[in-house]
């Protein structure tokens, strides 16, 4: 019940809505009720051919609770529904808020269709929170209750069978089927994730699965999941049928009881007769309200168990963000030193540490370049530089300050960061430069997509999704663009040009270090030409630094990594060996 204390306290902000509700249904109930038992004592009553005065108060008052039903049945509906989709709205805007810092880390342990079927289905779950599982049951006591009270009035026999009637038909037959039901919606909800799962990837790697000429399996994979979880859906319907059924049977099976019993009752002489058909109309229309509560055991399933794994998530989120609270903000002011001390990392799930003992020196306004062989842990590095994981231990410290007490939005103002996979919307150039700052002039934007080389783009010229009318080499300089009027102080660039051609790469990287002059730069590139300006070089291998220096320094070191690394680039390594 606790993993549900974070919907009940959305829930209850809008506990205005709920009380209507439940006061209109609570109403709606007990009119419907009250025409049942006015129209049964009515008939008994006109037989006895009474003075017409009572026969039309009787009629007047059928027609007030048909008209007081009809209004609180539409009300009950109206602010309950109102109540659900407010709540609702609350639920994912509360569950994407918490979501978002985790972002980056979030995907890396979760699979993208994996993460959306817990955000479209498990969030949308919860909306049966209020209008299947919580109200309901208020409902129904409240009438069943004041019924058989009134039931009671007349006939305690009566109100006893009624309130067994209750007893089974409210808790006895919904808590057996919920029993059975357990297994078939735990499968469901697991189907659902695969289903998700599954097609997501599906989707994103079509092209490579047609050329491949694995679409048909694959589609036939997909199409199996969903079979068995259409079966498994249908199992759930029969299941929900045969409890409505065996619902239906025992209130029937009730007033037949009430029936017989009210007989007997009248014969013996201990109830006046003209009560009989009100009592049984009463019972016949008293288990319509408990008709719902087949529902609740299934739905109070499904979303305890959609806010288990909502909440899994939101108390990590919660756990940083103390971490982050507890910390200082701090005010970054110009271009930052940086440093690195015994920096461990393993990503989730990973025994092998991806970053090993990293230990380096930034200083501020720094020109750094990190070399290494593919998967020797650069990108990493750089992307916990910029706080979208913590390192596993050690520290990084930003102008002295640990990064893990720094406000993410505060440190990436001020960066600049050109990563490998870089996104594009659609849209036009002008917006994905607006990414940059909402105030940035055309004329501004034209100005750097020429610095970039990209004199043949407007600002207005149409950027598919995903950049997919780009080249590879157009769409990197489009992100260097974007990094360059940002103007953040530290520039984090992941070969920002490797699919650029050499010339236009020299002239791009030019103009992006005359601009970033007074700016800490650290660089990743596997391409070493024109290193002899970087300030330091830092060569990695299998996660750790194993050389470092100027150029000069390194091209002195014979026999080292980079000198062996730069011979084979000049093409002369055969020669040198
Ligand atoms: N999400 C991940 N989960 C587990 N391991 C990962 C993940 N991302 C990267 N790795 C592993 O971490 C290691 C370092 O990867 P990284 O991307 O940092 O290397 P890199 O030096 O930047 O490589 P490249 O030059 O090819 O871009 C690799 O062995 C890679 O397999």
């Amino acid at each position: 019940m606790t993993e549900l204390r974070f919907v009940i306290k959305l829930m209850f902000i809008e506990r205005k809505d709920m009380y209507i509700s439940i006061f209109f249904g609570i109403l709606a109930g007990l009119s419907t009720v009250a025409v049942f038992a006015d129209s049964g004592y009515l008939v008994s009553k006109a037989a006895l051919l009474p003075p017409l005065y009572i026969l039309t108060i009787f009629v007047a008052l059928l027609k007030l609770f048909t008209v007081i039903r009809a209004f609180a049945r539409y009300a009950e509906r109206y602010y309950s529904h109102r109540a659900t989709f407010t709540i609702l709205s609350n639920v994912r805007t509360y569950f994407f808020n918490k979501l978002e810092p985790l972002a980056p880390s979030l995907f890396q342990r979760f699979r993208s269709g994996d993460l959306l079927a817990r955000v479209v289905g498990d969030v949308e779950s919860l909306q049966n929170f209020f209008l299947r599982v919580y109200y309901p049951p208020i409902v129904m006591l409240v009438v069943f209750l004041t019924t058989v009270l009134f039931t009671a009035m007349f006939s305690l026999p009566v109100a006893i069978i009624l309130l067994l009637g209750l007893v089974i038909t409210g808790f006895c037959i919904p808590f057996i089927f919920a029993i059975k039901q357990r297994g078939i919606q735990a499968k469901i909800r697991q189907l659902r994730t695969e289903l998700s799962t599954d097609t997501t990837e599906f989707l994103y790697g079509f092209l490579d699965l047609k050329l491949y000429q694995k679409l048909s399996s694959k589609e036939k994979k997909l199409s199996q999941t969903s079979d068995v979880y259409i079966g498994k859906q249908e199992d759930k319907g029969k299941q929900e049928q045969l409890n409505s059924a065996v619902n239906h049977w025992f209130s029937l099976l009730t007033s037949w009881s009430v029936i017989a019993l009210g007989a007997y009752l009248v014969s013996a002489g201990e109830l006046d007769g003209v009560f009989l058909a009100m009592l049984v109309l009463i019972s016949l229309t008293v288990f319509e309200t408990a008709a719902p509560m087949t529902e609740v055991p299934g739905y109070f399933e499904d979303t305890r168990h959609a806010a288990e794994l909502l909440s899994s998530i939101i108390n990590e989120a919660e756990k940083q963000q103390e971490l982050k609270s507890n910390g200082r903000l701090a005010e970054l002011d110009g271009p930052p030193e940086i440093e690195c001390k015994n920096v461990h990392f393993y990503f989730p799930g990973e025994a092998r540490p991806t970053l090993t003992d990293v230990s380096l020196r930034l200083p501020s306004g720094s020109k750094t370049a990190i070399v290494g062989p593919s998967g020797s842990g650069k990108s990493t590095l750089l992307h916990l530089l910029l706080k979208l994981y913590p390192p596993s231990s050690g520290t990084i410290r930003i102008q002295g300050q640990d990064l893990a007490h720094l406000d993410e939005d505060q440190l990436w103002k001020n960066i600049s960061p050109v990563l490998q996979g870089n996104h594009f919307f659609y849209g036009s150039v002008r917006e994905n430069l607006r990414l940059a700052g909402d105030n940035i002039s055309d004329d501004k934007m034209n100005e750097v997509l020429s610095y970039v080389k990209l004199d043949h783009l407007s600002v207005d010229s149409v950027v598919l999704e995903k950049g997919a009318n780009l080249s590879g080499g157009e769409k990197q300089r489009l992100a260097i663009a974007r990094a360059m009027l940002k103007k953040g102080s530290l520039l984090l660039l992941d070969e920002p040009t490797s699919s650029v051609d050499p010339i236009t790469q020299q002239r791009v990287m030019n103009r992006l270090f005359t601009g970033a002059k007074d700016n800490t730069i650290v660089l990743i590139s596997h391409n070493l030409t024109g290193l002899e300006h970087m300030d330091q070089i830092i060569v990695m291998d299998q996660g750790r630094i194993i050389e470092s220096g100027t150029f000069q320094e390194l091209m002195e070191m014979r026999g080292g990594y980079f000198y062996r690394m730069k011979m084979i680039e000049n093409g002369i390594w055969g020669q040198v060996q």
